[in-house]
């Protein structure tokens, strides 16, 4: 049995005491969730977020790491310390990475080991673009980002692995997809794993994330093979989120 699991991806909002804020406000609000319950700040406020998280069911993520232990990398975040500060997850290839910053498939699978290496639970990012939707291609594009993204990890870390199906088009926008659709493209990403690992596809929890809010969360919680969500814009008030996480 797969266990839920809601993250909140702030990106590049909250300032070190808005998070203190915003955490403190979360706290009682998520304190009963079944669901693993993740929020994700700018690197600049995990430490805040750490300290504000204490003591209860919030586990913190990083929105990125790099793939070098440490070095000559200006700018770049290591594993080690991510870890130092209490961060348990790392979102790896998120399409505004992807976009903005660079990031390939390669890079992804890269930040992948190095973060399954050093004990950090990767949050890897697939999803197809506007056209490759339009061109009815949506699976080959995911099923190709999870493959390479999964390149040399072993069967045993599987289950360490969360994978966010976000369709780039309904980021942001207000659109998702349809609950079926998004079942349907996240079974078949299942399947790509399944190829790769066998049975063990079944215990790598997969996300939705593309507008996801209060008002669209159950429906898309209750498919058969959406293990949670991944949250932008509904996760930067607290009641909003606290309404996704006990959906
Ligand atoms: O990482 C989160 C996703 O990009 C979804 O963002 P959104 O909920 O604002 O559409």
């Amino acid at each position: 049995m797969r266990r839920p699991i809601i993250a909140g991806n702030w990106k590049m909002n909250k300032t070190p005491s808005e998070t203190i804020k915003l955490i403190s406000e979360l706290k009682p609000l998520v304190a009963g969730a079944n669901a693993q319950v993740v929020v994700c700040p700018t690197s600049v406020c995990l430490f805040a977020a750490k300290g504000a998280a204490e003591g209860s069911n919030i586990a913190i993520g990083a929105q990125n790491v790099f793939f070098e232990d440490a070095g000559a990398y200006t700018g770049e975040i290591s594993c080690d310390s991510l870890l130092e500060l209490g961060v348990e997850f790392v979102i790896i290839g998120h399409s505004e990475r992807r976009q903005y910053f660079a990031e390939t498939d390669e890079t992804v699978n890269k930040k992948v080991l190095k973060a399954l290496q050093k004990g950090l639970k990767p949050i890897i990012c697939v999803g197809e673009h506007l056209k490759e939707k339009e061109h009815g291609i949506t699976n080959e594009i995911v099923r190709m980002q999870t493959k390479l993204a999964l390149e040399g990890v072993l069967a045993n870390d599987i289950e360490n692995i969360v994978i966010a199906y976000e369709p780039v088009w309904a980021i942001g926008t207000g659109l998702t997809a349809t609950s079926q659709e998004a079942n349907n493209t996240i079974r078949e990403i299942r399947k790509a794993v399944g190829e790769l690992y066998g049975e063990r596809a079944e215990d790598i929890r997969i996300q939705y994330g593309g507008s996801m809010n209060a008002g669209n969360a159950s429906e898309l919680m209750g498919m058969s093979d959406i293990d949670g969500g991944l949250i932008g814009g509904a996760s930067l008030k607290a009641a909003d989120f606290a309404k996704v996480v006990n959906y």
